[in-house]
């Protein structure tokens, strides 16, 4: 079987680096080189924590393209950057496969025209951990029966972006197959801004961020009588590397734009 030619956009993170430990120890996956912007020029062995894995570094992605044939890029930086590093991925005719989160509806609306544009696959996962797209789609057979529902997600205290991608994505599942409705006391009125959280599309998100956390959330369900709440908790960064696994394989069989891995699951 051919090797699958991999470039990693931010190794040195605590995604990235789990990230290129999975590529380096997955025998039909190849780590070509990676994208750091403070250790251009330098190869990644020489990295602390990265004895013995050789891979040029480049700060410019372009660069990086024009010298190694690519097959896909796994970006795993900021919403930024990953967003500039997918639309360049195409253009250079290379499969992103994007775990960052903190895209907009209108980031998410280009790649997909891009990818229609190339005839390329994109994977945009705002969650790779198995047990986080089933806490997605248990929730959303869920809202099929409950129209009331709170969101709390919970994470380490170094997280940029608020909501997590998890929980915009849950509200997007959710409101597939919720009508929309008006929750709690129609005068329900904050004493203090922020007090009921983020309200998307009608649903209140709240979110916690505390050191000693990795990545977690809880959706609330209530009704008459009773409430039902569906959790999952990823304790390390591990607990995502099957899924990043999975994405990799299956962008190489897409030509088509997918927001969420429970779109490629079985
Ligand atoms: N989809 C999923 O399952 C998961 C997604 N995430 C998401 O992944 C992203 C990364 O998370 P995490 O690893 O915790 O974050 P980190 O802050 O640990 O890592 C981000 C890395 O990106 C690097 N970086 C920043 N700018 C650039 C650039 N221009 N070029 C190359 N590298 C750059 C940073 O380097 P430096 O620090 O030197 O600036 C850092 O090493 C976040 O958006 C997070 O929400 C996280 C966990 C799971
Ligand atoms: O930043 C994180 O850590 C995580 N980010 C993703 C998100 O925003 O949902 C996925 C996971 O929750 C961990």
């Amino acid at each position: 079987m051919e090797k699958i030619k991999i470039v990693i956009a931010g190794p040195r993170g605590r995604m990235g680096k789990e990230a290129v430990k999975l590529v380096n120890e997955t025998e039909h996956f190849q780590l070509i080189a990676v994208i750091d912007h403070k250790n251009d020029g330098m190869n990644l062995s020489d990295l602390e924590g990265f004895s013995g894995i050789v891979a040029p570094i480049y700060s410019n992605l372009e660069e990086c393209f024009n010298q190694n044939q690519a097959d896909v890029l796994i970006d795993l930086t900021t919403p930024e950057v990953g967003m500039y590093h997918a639309r360049t991925a195409l253009n250079y005719g290379i499969r992103p496969v994007v775990g960052t989160t903190g895209f907009t509806k209108e980031d998410l609306q280009e790649l997909n025209n891009l990818c229609e544009e190339k005839g390329l696959g994109c994977i945009i996962a705002p969650n790779f951990a198995i047990g986080a797209i089933l806490m997605m789609k248990f929730s959303q057979m869920a809202a099929k029966y409950f129209q009331d529902v709170e969101i709390i997600e919970l994470h380490h205290d170094q997280k940029l972006d608020a909501p997590s991608g998890t929980a915009v994505k849950t509200v997007q599942m959710i409101s597939e197959v919720r009508d929309s409705k008006q929750q709690g006391h129609p005068q329900e009125k904050e004493t203090i801004q922020g007090a009921r959280g983020a309200n998307i599309e009608g649903m209140h998100v709240h979110s916690v961020r505390l050191p000693g956390l990795i990545a977690h959330q809880q959706v609330m369900f209530g009704a008459d009588g009773q409430t039902l709440t569906i959790r999952h908790d990823s304790y390390n960064r591990a607990s995502f590397m099957s899924g990043v696994k999975v994405a990799v394989e299956s962008v190489m069989k897409l030509n088509l734009f997918v927001y969420g891995l429970e779109n490629i699951l079985e």
